[in-house]
């Protein structure tokens, strides 16, 4: 194994979310996006929030990086409390946010340049992380030259090269087409038991949630609350390593129906 992984594996790190809740002002107008939201992220677990749009699922995960501040509760990275943004805690997000300028090596080096890591560490770093990521034989290309789903896996391998504590998602392949989207959701799927990281993501695709979820928090809406939380046993499962091998789980059928279930009791579908 290489030192990459060994990093990342010993580095994953658990969330606390308690008693969480956010208000929002919209001129002049309380909104209360969430309210007393309770769950943990065990260290090297991947936690979907999943639940109907509007339901505050984005709000969560913001919080949790620190880019939005609780207004009532709290959220904490192995017991010490989340004041802001952190490198521990990367961030992916659904838009294509690679550097138009810069060639794929670099954009995944970028985090490392601004982080002052050493020059011997970046390299092999970088080259690690396209190499898992798939993208070895185009780190010299620029992103213009690269699909949606090759631009969203130079994305993960920039998040992946910080080594980050716990790894924040927020739709990431929400812009991509059925096809690649779970191209990706199968190599994400691959990453992330080889490196065994702490995950959360955000997503309305039940599909993804069951595939990828250790544990999925479902939010229920207005305000966002945890309606409950279900343990997929999908992830863990090494012989399930696609979307057709889930599919024919005996525990997948109930599973999907459980949650379009409470998806139309919330009005989401
Ligand atoms: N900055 C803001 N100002 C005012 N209201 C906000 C703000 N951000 C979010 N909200 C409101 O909070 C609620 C939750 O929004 P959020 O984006 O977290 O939901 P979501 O579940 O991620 O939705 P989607 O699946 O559609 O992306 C919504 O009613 C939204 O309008």
């Amino acid at each position: 194994m290489s030192a990459a992984a060994v990093k990342l594996d010993a580095g994953a790190q658990g969330l606390q979310v308690r008693q969480v809740g956010k208000v929002f002002s919209d001129n002049g107008r309380e909104v209360v996006a969430v309210e007393g939201v309770s769950f943990d992220v065990e260290p090297r677990q991947v936690c979907v929030l999943l639940g109907p749009s509007g339901c505050g699922k984005s709000t969560v995960l913001r919080m949790m990086a620190g880019l939005e501040r609780p207004s009532s509760g709290s959220v904490s990275l192995n017991g010490e409390l989340v004041r802001g943004p952190h490198r521990d805690r990367g961030m992916v997000f659904q838009g294509y946010t690679s550097f138009p300028w810069l060639k794929v090596r670099q954009n995944v080096a970028y985090g490392l340049r601004v982080n002052g890591d050493m020059l011997a560490m970046q390299e092999g770093t970088v080259d690690y992380f396209l190499d898992r990521v798939g993208l070895s034989a185009f780190a010299d290309a620029y992103p213009h030259q690269l699909s949606g789903g090759m631009r969203q896996r130079v994305a993960l391998a920039r998040a992946l090269a910080n080594t980050p504590k716990v790894l924040l998602m927020d739709e990431p392949f929400g812009a991509l087409d059925a096809e690649t989207r779970w191209q990706m959701q199968e190599l994400l799927l691959d990453v992330i038991r080889k490196e065994r990281m702490t995950v959360v993501m955000v997503t309305h695709d039940v599909e993804e949630a069951l595939l990828l979820g250790d544990q999925i928090v479902f939010l229920s809406r207005h305000p966002g609350r945890v309606k409950t939380i279900l343990h997929p046993p999908f992830k863990a499962d090494s012989e399930i390593n696609t979307r057709e091998d889930m599919r024919a789980h005996p525990e997948y059928a109930g599973m999907e129906k459980q949650i379009l279930g409470m998806m139309r009791e919330e009005g989401g579908h």
